[in-house]
């Protein structure tokens, strides 16, 4: 069936709505055959050379994005309204007009360019302003129609506002949604408390076998002074509480930006540090904070209503920094530090109370961070660290005013008088230069591998695919990767939810995650996807970044994202931790041709094979004189940005593989 059939066929009032989960014993994916390989590989074969000459490639090398292929255009023609946030791609290039959603046929006709999703929103809330979708996830798993009961009152969007012109958007802040202007029914969802048993805290998944080629890996440190990497964690001299839980964690080697950011973040040293996906970037900045902390003899903090924290962790995505914090909890076991989590769609009192009983280490997205602090429940006076993960994502225009505000709080410690460190695989250079205002001007620089580049323990593949055969495709292909875990994603919200349900009903067990499905929901999908009840996991980019899942051998771009970055931190969910992982992309030439360059440069930089068709595109798009940065945010940034506006000559650099780890070499002054 074309898509031209989609729209129809999911109007039927009798396909169920939600997201179903059907029994795995009952509604087997198929067994395993080598269709799978044969269709990864089959638009490789049929076109030929895998790689043109250095010349083409060298062409590309600035990874430029041509992108800016017009004003999404996008009318729901299935439910007769247009809402105004539909995708959660935050760049500033949307996808052109010819979405998976097609046409203009019915609704209001409203259109709208800048329907990105901002994490850490509010909830949406219930009743008759309820989630857009009221009727289509339906956790009880009636049949229910896909009609949207918003249109009725001309919903845009709880809580939201565009800016004009951003190319993105922002979002009031979730202040305002949950105790400011906007009075919607309360969120009620209190998340399950985390887990008390130590086997849980200490659960782990095993390395890889491609973890000792960490140690091949390039690090390059800039910057003045830096201290020596260190090998071993013995030699970070670390209490005996946080080595023993270091063990029980797992842990018996570094990794590079371990071996980097730890001596950098116990010397006191502000630092950004981008190292690829699934790495261990986590560890790298918790575990010299909690040493710090411990050597610093931090006390136990007491039931109070206002919380001072000494370490604040922030991040873009719920369950990314439920995560972070979860790992918080892990390394300071037996210690009297306290890490909270607080996040969006959790009932606010919650987050109040978790933070009253004592706060060390505040681990929260920025919105729910933004209304703690309103509330004075936390005061900043006392925060020497500030860690700001997938920092690039952190500070662009999404969250980035946010983030601005954090810091010009009037008790917040100025950046001389506490540490910031940012963690990323991707770093483009336009957020670079945007991090110094939150960073001491003799800030670090570690970059582990290629700034931006993809984990080379992921296998990639682009294959040509167009709009209509889209679907076929991906059933295809999982029916031949059978109960390997899966996670697909997609552009929009409301297309997860149509791909998750056409699988359902293809009896592949699917769930699904994006940010118009409620807090609950979401945890729970993730914990079905997680446990392997459902081994696919249909997906916007809301969980594109940080997730540390077990044995996700595969990711499916069933539409590529609008950056190369967002592609980087997509397959960076698979291969992590030195294990292998499987990237296949649907590449459509209409709405990808923009990616294509930055595609070549990615899977040649992790030496993949790079298909003529694509080079082809690349070669067709590229510009000459074509170079660096944009403010789409979809180039690499060559290294550290320093070099590049104060000149190579005036920084430290020190290029040398981990293994060696020699003292860097003092070069001349860059500030
Ligand atoms: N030194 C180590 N030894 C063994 N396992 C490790 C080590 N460091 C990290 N890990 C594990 O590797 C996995 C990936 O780590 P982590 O989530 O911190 O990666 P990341 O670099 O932050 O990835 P991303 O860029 O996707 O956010 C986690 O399961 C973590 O526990």
């Amino acid at each position: 069936m074309g898509d031209e059939d989609w729209d129809t066929e999911i109007l039927k009032p009798h396909i169920p709505s939600f997201v179903p989960v059907f029994d795995k014993d009952t509604f087997s994916s198929g067994a395993n055959g080598d269709a799978f390989n044969r269709a990864s590989d089959s638009s490789e074969i049929s076109d030929a050379p895998t790689r043109r000459d250095q010349f083409m490639r060298s062409r590309f090398a600035s990874g430029r994005s041509l992108g800016g292929r017009g004003m999404f255009l996008f009318c729901c023609n299935f439910v007769g309204y247009q809402d105004g946030n539909d995708t959660e791609a935050s760049g500033s290039s949307r996808r052109g007009g010819r979405g998976s959603f097609r046409g203009c046929r019915g609704g209001f006709g409203l259109t709208h360019n800048n329907e990105s999703e901002r994490e850490d929103g509010p909830q949406r809330p219930g009743g008759f302003f309820n989630s857009r979708r009221t009727g289509l996830v339906d956790p009880a798993g009636k049949n229910l129609e896909f009609i949207d009961k918003s249109f009725v009152c001309g919903y845009k969007g709880f809580n939201e506002e565009v800016v004009a012109g951003s190319g993105r958007n922002t979002w009031k802040s979730e202040a305002e949604g949950e105790s400011g202007d906007f009075q919607g029914p309360k969120v009620t969802y209190i998340p399950p408390p985390p887990p008390e048993n130590e086997d849980a805290i200490f659960a782990h998944y095993q390395t890889g076998i491609n973890f000792d080629k960490y140690d091949t890996i390039l690090v390059e440190v800039s910057g003045h002074d830096a201290p020596p990497a260190i090998l071993t964690f013995e030699e970070a001299d670390l209490c005996q509480t946080l080595n023993n839980n270091i063990t029980r964690a797992g842990y018996t080697k570094l990794t590079p930006v371990q071996k980097y950011s730890i001596p950098i973040t116990l010397a006191g040293r502000d630092l950004m540090a981008c190292a690829q996906t699934g790495s261990g970037k986590t560890a790298a900045f918790l575990l010299p904070i909690l040493a710090h902390m411990m050597r610093d003899g931090v006390t136990a903090s007491r039931f109070k209503d206002q919380q001072e924290p000494e370490c604040i962790i922030v991040a873009p995505t719920r369950e990314l920094i439920n995560q972070i914090f979860l790992e918080a909890r892990k390394f300071s076991f037996g210690t009297c530090i306290r890490p909270v989590v607080i996040y969006g769609g959790t009932q606010l009192g919650h987050s109040i109370r978790q933070i009253m009983q004592g706060c060390n280490i505040l681990c929260a997205t920025p919105g729910r961070l933004m209304d703690i602090i309103g509330k004075e429940k936390i005061g900043l006076r006392q925060v020497r660290y500030l860690v700001l993960d997938e920092a690039d994502r952190m500070l662009d225009m999404g969250f980035g005013p946010e983030m601005k505000k954090l810091i010009s709080f009037p008790a917040m410690p100025s950046k001389e008088q506490r540490q910031t460190l940012m963690f990323s695989a991707t770093f483009p250079e336009e957020i670079q230069r945007l991090a110094g205002e939150f960073l001491k001007t003799d800030y670090l620089f570690v970059a582990v591998g290629q700034v931006g580049g993809a984990c080379s323990d992921v296998q990639q593949t682009v294959l040509q695919v167009g709009q209509y055969s889209k679907r076929e495709k991906l059933v295809e292909m999982l029916r031949n990767i059978g109960e390997e875990r899966t996670m697909v994603f997609v552009e929009t919200k409301k297309k997860a939810d149509f791909i998750a349900t056409f699988l359902c009903q293809e009896k592949i067990s699917t769930t699904s995650i994006h940010g118009d499905r409620e807090q609950r929901e979401r945890e729970q999908a993730l914990g079905d996807f997680r446990c392997g009840k459902c081994p696919v996991l249909v997906a916007t980019s809301v969980a594109a970044r940080g997730l540390d899942i077990e044995n996700v051998q595969h990711v499916i771009n069933f539409d590529l994202p609008s950056t190369i970055d967002e592609y980087v931190h997509r397959i960076g969910r698979t291969g992590r931790c030195g294990n292998i992982g499987k990237a296949i992309s649907f590449f459509d030439p209409e709405p990808d041709s923009h990616l294509a360059q930055p595609l070549v440069k990615v899977l040649s930089d992790a030496q993949q094979d790079v298909p003529a068709w694509l080079e082809e595109i690349a070669f067709s798009t590229y510009v000459p004189g074509f170079s660096g940065g944009t403010s789409r945010g979809n180039v690499f940034a060559s290294v550290d940005t320093r070099k590049s506006y104060q000149g190579k000559s005036s920084m430290n650099i020190v290029g040398f593989s981990s293994a060696q780890a020699p003292d860097p070499v003092d070069d001349e002054s860059w500030d």
